[in-house]
């Protein structure tokens, strides 16, 4: 007779200092670009849920800002939403970059992690930039720290091992119910996704030269004639001369930034889209709680 397999599923937080790679593990693991990845610290603002599901699971990630301590209001706010995801989970994945010496950002994240009181998973991430023997004593002085639960040694880059986070997963999670649909892979709206996908190609396009006071707002998104789709969209920026950055000489940047971002945008609706992008001055939007939450950055 055939034995019934149970279907598992539960809640997994990704955390881990600004740069660890979370974005990109959780890029790996849905094989869809779904938040931001960028050379820059704390570019994922929005909580961004992935799911993973197969025949005999669903792991839902709660792909959770760089925990940090908060400088302004924007950071306060990062901050609670990555404690907020650290309620009623199953797992978390502590991520660390193998590469870098332990910080005092690891441990705060660390610190954090403790208290959830469920499984905790070291990855240590970027191991194709680590020799064996760096991997090994990576492991010796965290083993010291925690008893996390597993210690797997990853590259999100390359997809190598990650295969095995979810193994590890699936043994630990107990027998639950579908939440979401197969074919789920994130319950952010569309909006929103538009709005990180221009946020990711302004920061690619201007390097370092523009900080982190920028914010990516769809204000208008329709359907125009027959396959295609309008969005209205606002970039804000704190000061004036950003703002000349963000347009480049004679609007080179901004049409170069929409062009990329329109690409992918068709990709993911699925049809062609009119993209019109709008710069405006907000000053000192990242300490006004109101201009946070008329941005979006709604906190639960
Ligand atoms: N060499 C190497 N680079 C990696 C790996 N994983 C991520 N990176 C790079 O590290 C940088 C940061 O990766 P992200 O995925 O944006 O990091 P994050 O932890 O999500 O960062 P925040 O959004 O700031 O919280 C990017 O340049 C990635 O390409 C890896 O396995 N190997």
């Amino acid at each position: 007779m055939e034995e019934k397999t149970t279907f598992k599923s539960g809640f997994v937080a990704v955390v881990g200092r600004p740069n660890v790679g979370k974005s990109t593990l959780i890029n790996r693991i849905i094989k869809q670009k779904v938040s931001i990845v960028s050379d820059k610290a704390q570019t994922t603002r929005n909580r961004i849920l992935c799911i993973h599901t197969d025949e005999d699971c669903q792991i839902v990630f709660l792909d959770t800002p760089g925990i940090h301590k908060p400088k302004h209001k924007l950071g306060q706010f990062m901050d609670e939403a990555a404690y907020q995801s650290l309620k009623d989970i199953d797992a978390v994945l502590f991520l660390i970059s193998g590469n870098e010496k332990k910080g005092p950002g690891d441990m705060f994240v660390l610190d954090k992690v403790k208290d959830a009181g469920v499984p905790v998973f070291l990855i240590i991430n970027k191991v194709d930039l680590m020799s064996k023997e760096e991997i090994f004593q990576k492991i010796t002085e965290y083993n010291a720290l925690y008893p996390f639960e597993q210690i797997i040694p990853i590259s999100a880059l390359n997809g190598d091992n990650v295969d095995a986070v979810l193994d590890e997963l699936k043994k630990i999670l107990q027998e639950g119910p579908k939440y979401f649909p197969d074919d789920m892979i994130t319950d952010q709206p569309e909006r929103l996704l538009v709005a990180e996908i221009v946020r990711e190609k302004l920061f690619r396009c201007t390097r370092d030269e523009v900080p982190h006071a920028i914010a990516a707002y769809v204000e208008e998104m329709k359907p125009r004639g027959r396959n295609k789709v309008y969005i209205r969209l606002t970039i804000y920026v704190e000061r004036d001369s950003q703002k000349r950055i963000v347009i480049g000489k004679n609007g080179s940047v901004l049409k170069e930034v929409g062009e990329q971002a329109r690409r992918e945008i068709e990709n993911l609706l699925g049809s062609s889209v009119f993209l019109d992008i709008w710069v405006k001055v907000k000053h000192d939007w990242r300490n006004k709680a109101s201009a946070l939450s008329e941005l979006g950055y709604k906190n639960e």
